[in-house]
């Protein structure tokens, strides 16, 4: 499944190419379509310019940001420009990282209700998806526990919710199984799995990405160096000495089924 279902794209980049102001080019012309509802891991060895490929998706970078390069970002039609920008980064939820730096607010409902209060949402609407978001994220009794009270698992999981309670068309996570334990990382990835929403999961994990992903791009020095189906990128041996990724010990992906 890719750009060419039916509609358009939840997300497409195209032709996308940046340097940073020090004059270090660190995106080459990178074409990427997600298509509504899939989950797509976007895979790199460190440098690879993952980072930098979303932070243009939110318009942190870019021409739209006052820098220069070239290419455009559309997400759900929606092409990202100076003026469609507050609209562009309601439709783009990224999860960060570090879960700590989306969680400020005395309880974790607060943090949830941050977003959609922020755009007009009031009184039982803003309620509503406040707890639509948690039980989305399976924690349907923590709303009024302080973040900081909650394991690094089910904070990962608030931070979620922050996101998707702000209802965006396409969701980014960075980085979204680190520091997980197995247990955190299985709850994760149940909650992932249940949601409808368009998903690029940023990942060194490569053993997430073939159970989440069923598609996967790789990104090296810039450039979208293979996009396919997950289990056939990482069951090829050239192709991943090349681009510095290992797999963990025992993981093999071509025990999986095909598709
Ligand atoms: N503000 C900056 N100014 C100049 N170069 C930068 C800046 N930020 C990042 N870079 C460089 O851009 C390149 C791509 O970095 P980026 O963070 O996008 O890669 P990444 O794929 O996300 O890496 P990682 O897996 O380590 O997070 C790297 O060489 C990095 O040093």
């Amino acid at each position: 499944m890719s750009a060419d279902v039916e509609g358009p794209p939840s997300l497409l980049v195209e032709g996308l190419a940046f340097a940073y102001p020090d004059g270090r080019q660190v995106l080459f012309g990178v074409d990427l379509a997600v298509a509504p509802g899939e989950r797509v891991a976007l895979l790199g060895p460190n440098g690879a310019g993952k980072t930098t490929l979303v932070l243009h998706l939110v318009g942190v970078l870019g021409a739209v940001a006052g820098g220069t390069g070239a290419g455009r970002v559309v997400v759900g039609g929606l092409e990202l420009a100076r003026r469609t920008l507050p609209e562009v980064r309601r439709r783009v939820g990224v999860v960060l990282q570090d879960p700590d730096d989306q969680l400020f607010l005395p309880t974790v409902g607060d943090d949830v209700a941050f977003g959609p209060a922020n755009a007009g949402l009031r009184g039982e609407d803003l309620r509503d998806r406040v707890d639509r978001a948690l039980a989305d994220v399976a924690l349907g009794d923590v709303a009024d526990r302080a973040p900081h009270h909650l394991s690094q698992g089910q904070r990962r999981r608030a931070a979620l919710a922050t996101v998707l309670a702000t209802d965006p068309e396409v969701l980014v996570l960075d980085e979204p199984t680190a520091n997980l334990d197995p247990a955190g990382r299985r709850e994760l990835a149940d909650v992932l799995a249940a949601l409808a929403t368009t998903q690029l999961v940023v990942t060194h994990d490569l053993s997430f990405a073939l159970q989440m992903c069923p598609r996967a791009v790789l990104l090296d020095e810039g450039r979208v160096v293979a996009d396919g189906p997950t289990r056939d990128l990482l069951s090829d041996d050239a192709l991943l000495r090349a681009h510095r990724l290992e797999l963990p010990f025992g993981l093999d992906p071509r025990a999986l089924p095909p598709g």
